[in-house]
């Protein structure tokens, strides 16, 4: 699944820089100001609310609602920051980007596969404060290389892990900001217990997120008591009977 959606990505890649060339392009992006890091920091717990509306494995998950107005919801009950999905199998599209940032303050994660530096200039200028990086996809030499283009544009790096040799390669490397990944995404399949297990390995010097998986406060909970820094959840609250409730709840202690 994951190398099928990496082949597609390359060649989307390819077409959209022939279609449209950075240099068409680059005089409009204005540089961030890492106003993602910058809140998830000053918060003492985080919740990173994600506008998911479908996943490869799920299929639809939200029909009741559009990316902006989950947007809305999550920003009127606590949520830190968003992250908006721009990949076709999430059914997302760069321009949910521009779409939701209209309509809500909060800081913006692009949620994609990022695997060429293009995409990282591509996510500025269509207004993220973030992107993700996911370690099981890139080299070290592209991660460093992605940091080191992100930082240039003001934007800040969710870099992504799923087992301890990418938690010690991506903690050699300048990232801040990284999440443990509780899906394997070979099998989809999630379990939270994946961010106890290696939290003994996680340096003191980077601030740590918890993605997928988290169903409820009880887990928020859990996570918190752990030591993490804040989650990342779709599906949790997406399909929560209330979501407004759902996100209040699971951002804990924030007004
Ligand atoms: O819906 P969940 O289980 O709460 O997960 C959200 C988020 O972590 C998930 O969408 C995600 C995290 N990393 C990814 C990489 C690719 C695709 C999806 C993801």
């Amino acid at each position: 699944m994951l190398n099928e959606i990496i082949t597609k990505k390359r060649r989307e890649i390819a077409m959209q820089k022939s279609k449209r060339p950075l240099d068409q392009f680059d005089k409009e992006i204005t540089r961030g100001d890492f106003r993602f890091s910058k809140g998830i920091k000053k918060n003492p717990w985080a919740l990173i609310a994600e506008c998911k509306l479908a996943s490869p494995a799920k299929g639809e998950l939200c029909n009741a609602y559009t990316e902006c107005e989950l947007a809305q919801i999550y920003t009127a009950n606590g949520a830190t920051a968003l992250s908006v999905h721009t990949d076709q199998h999430f059914k997302g599209k760069l321009e949910n980007i521009k779409m939701v940032k209209a309509v809500t303050h909060l800081p913006i994660l692009r949620k994609d596969f990022i695997i060429d530096a293009y995409q990282i200039y591509e996510s500025r200028w269509a207004g993220a404060d973030a992107i993700l990086l996911i370690a099981a996809v890139l080299s070290d030499e592209e991660l460093n290389e992605y940091l080191e283009v992100a930082a240039t544009l003001g934007l800040d790096c969710l870099v992504e892990v799923h087992t301890l040799e990418e938690l010690l390669r991506v903690q050699r490397t300048s990232a801040v900001l990284v999440g443990i990944n509780n899906r394997d995404l070979k099998t989809f399949t999630t379990d939270i217990s994946n961010t106890f297990a290696l939290l003994p390995y996680c340096s003191s010097k980077i601030v740590l997120i918890s993605e997928s998986g988290i169903k409820n406060q009880e887990d928020a909970k859990r996570l918190q008591e752990a030591g993490i820094k804040g989650i990342l959840v779709g599906e949790g609250l997406v399909c929560a009977h209330d979501i407004g409730r759902m996100t209040q709840e699971m951002a804990l202690c924030q007004g």
